[in-house]
């Protein structure tokens, strides 16, 4: 069921998510770079730093100084423990204990050469205070090592990066035309299509991804929410309404023929007796001919009372035989068909006005089936017009791969779908449960 749909949804996330990942790949590169560039500023910094001359100026925080003397590795000790044991290095390290030696009071210390390959160790290395210990020491040695490929920092750097990716509107641009292309192919509605990339961008855009949260679920997530918003529109409780209603409950149902109008009425009987109800079939579908021995296959298969008239009959007195049927012999649901397709909407209406008139329904049910899509959006919309629908059963959503009809007839006409129809057997009707079908359109494929 919607499978063409969700492989589109599916499609969009990974979009998004190529696109995000790309631009943290870009971030972490851009990092690197800078701290590379950073690296290469520091010779002054270095210089600075260690020269004896600084080391003079520090000697007046002498209890700091102090410590540092006190903890302060040899130099032969850091060629010992570092792999990466050259004299160069001894040489940095030696300088960086005059540094912290105020007792040296050495003036003429020289300078280390910065342009050695160890100057970037100073700096990874951190100021010289780090090094008081031995496990220090190593650490450093050891990032160093580690270092010589790149490849850490720049993991480092990419791992910042993930932190920081925030959505902009042109990440969304190209995923989201796509988007827009193939919820219209899969017939949902123009104006329900713009409300869920509208959603979409209001979700995604600025967003920042936390490192704990990948770009798939962020795009779930604003998925979820803008589908939920457009399905979920009108949804209230039914059976709480059924059971609340005082009896009988009248329910009536409209739609074209051929759709399922009458199997659905059929099914209802069945999950309405699995609830503990009694039913009464009408078929005010005084237009057609052969319709009253249709819906009658279904009341003898079910073993359900049904009430006909003659075919060109008035429909809104074969439903009040029925209320009064029920009312008499304490039936708790009247379930009224009414004729698909009259010659004009006008002649709709007043069918059903007059219905209301007589009968005064408690709930007015739209049936069409999920498989034609757009042209079921467009009939429901006049149906909710013509005659105020409270509700809708879409059939056939076992055949459809698209989904647009679901998704988009709540929008559309402001009620509820209220069951699908998922099969042709008196029990394939499932209740619509708007998460349910989310849920069913982001799940794993
Ligand atoms: N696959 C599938 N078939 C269904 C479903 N609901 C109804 N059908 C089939 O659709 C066909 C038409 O169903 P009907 O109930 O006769 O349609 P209708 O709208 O009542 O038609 P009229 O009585 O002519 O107004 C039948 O063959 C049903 O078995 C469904 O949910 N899934």
């Amino acid at each position: 069921m919607f499978d063409g749909l969700k492989k589109k949804l599916n499609r969009f996330r990974e979009d998004v998510e190529e696109t995000a990942e790309e631009k943290a790949e870009e971030a972490a590169e851009a990092e690197a770079e800078a701290e590379a560039a950073e690296t290469e500023a520091d010779p002054v910094e270095t210089e600075t730093v260690d020269t004896g001359a600084d080391a003079e100026t520090e000697a007046a925080d002498e209890s700091t100084a102090e410590d540092a003397v006190g903890d302060a590795p040899e130099p032969e000790a850091v060629s010992e423990d570092a792999d990466t044991d050259t004299a160069a290095e001894a040489e940095t390290v030696a300088a960086e204990t005059a540094d912290t030696e105020p007792a040296s009071d050495d003036d003429d210390a020289e300078p280390v050469d910065v342009d050695d390959a160890d100057s970037e160790y100073v700096y990874e290395g951190e100021r010289p205070e780090s090094l008081a210990s031995d496990a220090a020491k190593q650490a450093l040695a050891a990032e160093k090592k580690d270092d010589s490929s790149g490849s850490s920092r720049l993991k480092r750097a990419a791992s910042l990066a993930m932190g920081k990716v925030v959505i902009e509107e042109e990440d969304l641009e190209d995923p989201l035309w796509e988007l827009e292309m193939a919820l219209l192919q899969s017939d949902v509605e123009m104006q329900v299509a713009e409300e869920i990339l509208e959603t979409i961008r209001e979700k995604l855009i600025g967003e920042t991804r936390k490192q704990v949260q990948s770009t798939g679920q962020l795009v779930e997530e604003a998925l979820h929410d803008a589908l939920y918003d457009v399905i979920s529109v009108g949804q209230f409780d039914f059976d709480q309404r059924i059971a609340e209603a005082d009896k009988p409950v009248t329910l009536i149902f409209t739609g074209i023929n051929g759709v399922g109008k009458t199997t659905s009425i059929a099914k209802l009987a069945k999950y309405f007796e699995k609830q503990g109800y009694s039913t009464v079939l009408a078929n005010g579908d005084t237009y057609r001919a052969g319709a009253n021995e249709q819906i009658r296959e279904h009341a003898e298969a079910l073993d359900k009372k049904l009430i006909t008239h003659e075919q060109g009959g008035d429909p809104a007195a074969v439903i009040y035989d029925a209320v009064e049927y029920a009312d008499a012999h304490d039936i708790d649901i009247v379930l009224g068909d009414t004729a698909g397709r009259l010659h004009t909407s006008n002649d709709l209406m007043a069918q059903l006005e007059k219905i209301d008139r007589v009968v005064g329904p408690d709930l007015t049910i739209f049936v069409d089936e999920a498989v034609a899509g757009q042209d079921a959006v467009e009939r429901a919309r006049k149906f909710n017009d013509a005659a105020s629908i409270d509700g809708a059963i879409l059939t056939k959503a076992d055949a459809d791969s698209n989904g647009g009809a679901a998704i988009s007839i709540a929008y559309v006409t402001g009620k509820p779908i209220l069951f699908l129809g998922v099969g042709q057997g008196y029990d394939h009707i499932e209740r619509f449960d708007p998460e349910a079908m989310v849920e069913r359109l982001l799940g794993e494929e």
